[in-house]
């Protein structure tokens, strides 16, 4: 496992913090604030088994509480990736079930806020349709869930020249609303999931609403993830002024499936904050300067500049 150690300072006040970087600052060497709350974004290989899986997130979590974050995200599949359609569906469980409940425990016990992304839960019809959501998961620090996002966008994809082919509704169904931004120790965090990032429309409601802070947890393939992940995700930062945080899978989780990795932080004003690279498992940690994301949006007012109602629609 691995703490990954990207800094890359625009300017001082949009610091990426690091732990391993704190006795530097001690030393004054870097210019860090201690008073900045810190995200950590981890990045995992899912496997079919459940329990391994939660060994392996319990791990990273415990690795971001040490490094003083306050906040932890978690990848798409984070509770398992199935090897087959009947697989993935037996394997799904509801929001009071074993999984949710372990991870409940945890963030009471670390008193630690997490973002679980893409957990595979069980619908309200499923004795009838056998059909789940991919549902993102903010959990506060006393163990309680305080919201449920049900992804909207569904990746059914057919690449084959990439070898991409996935039918995410042969075994989901979406969601029909978005949620409005959560507030939580690092600033107002809107939800979204991996696919959902190729929709600005999301993005641009979620900060309409008052996010702060973008969150796509993912499991990206390698395919689009080489070509899209990175540009996407910064492209989401600068169009809405948001910190973006994507937590990712990376690697083999069965003989089938592969995921690209490179759990991503973006900072307001698009710089790469942090980055997990395309192979190890491991955490970033961040910190998360909302004065400067004041700063950036006073200084060059895109929202403002937004013309909704009068301009867009004039073509239809
Ligand atoms: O299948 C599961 O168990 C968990 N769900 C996923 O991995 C989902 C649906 S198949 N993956 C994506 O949305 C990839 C999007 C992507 O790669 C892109 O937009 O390019």
């Amino acid at each position: 496992m691995r703490l990954f150690t990207a800094l890359r300072e625009r300017r001082p006040s949009l610091a990426a913090g690091l732990l391993a970087l704190r006795s530097k600052a001690a030393r004054g060497q870097i210019r860090m604030s201690s008073s900045l709350p810190v995200a950590a974004v981890c990045q995992m290989t899912a496997t079919p088994d459940k329990d391994a899986n939660f060994s392996a997130c319990t791990r990273l979590v415990e690795q971001a509480k040490e490094g003083g974050a306050s906040m932890v995200f978690l990848p798409e599949g984070f509770d398992y990736i199935g090897s087959n359609r009947e697989e993935t569906l037996v394997l799904s469980e509801t929001l009071d079930g074993d999984i949710i409940t372990r991870y409940t425990h945890l963030a009471r016990k670390l008193d630690v806020w997490l973002s679980l992304g893409g957990f595979h839960e069980r619908g309200h019809d499923w004795k009838t349709d056998r059909r789940i959501y991919n549902s993102h998961i903010i959990i506060n620090g006393q163990g309680e869930i305080v919201s449920v996002y049900r992804k909207g966008h569904l990746f059914d994809v057919e690449l084959t020249s990439k070898g991409v082919s996935l039918r995410e509704s042969a075994f989901t169904v979406p969601g029909t609303r978005l949620l409005p931004p959560v507030q939580t120790p690092i600033g107002k965090v809107g939800l979204g999931v991996c696919y959902d990032l190729r929709f600005p429309e999301l993005s641009s409601a979620l900060q309409r609403h008052g996010a702060e802070i973008l969150t796509y947890p993912s499991a990206f393939t390698v395919a689009t993830g080489v070509a899209h992940w990175e540009v996407l995700l910064r492209a989401r930062a600068i169009e809405t002024q948001c910190f973006v945080l994507a937590a990712a899978q990376v690697g083999a989780h069965h003989a089938k499936r592969t995921s690209y990795g490179h759990a991503l932080a973006v900072d307001p004003w698009g710089v790469v904050i942090g980055d997990c690279g395309g192979s190890d498992v491991g955490v970033t940690l961040i910190q998360i300067d909302l004065q400067a994301l004041q700063d950036i949006r006073r200084d060059m007012p895109v929202q403002q500049h937004r013309r909704e109602k009068d301009f867009y629609c004039s073509l239809d």
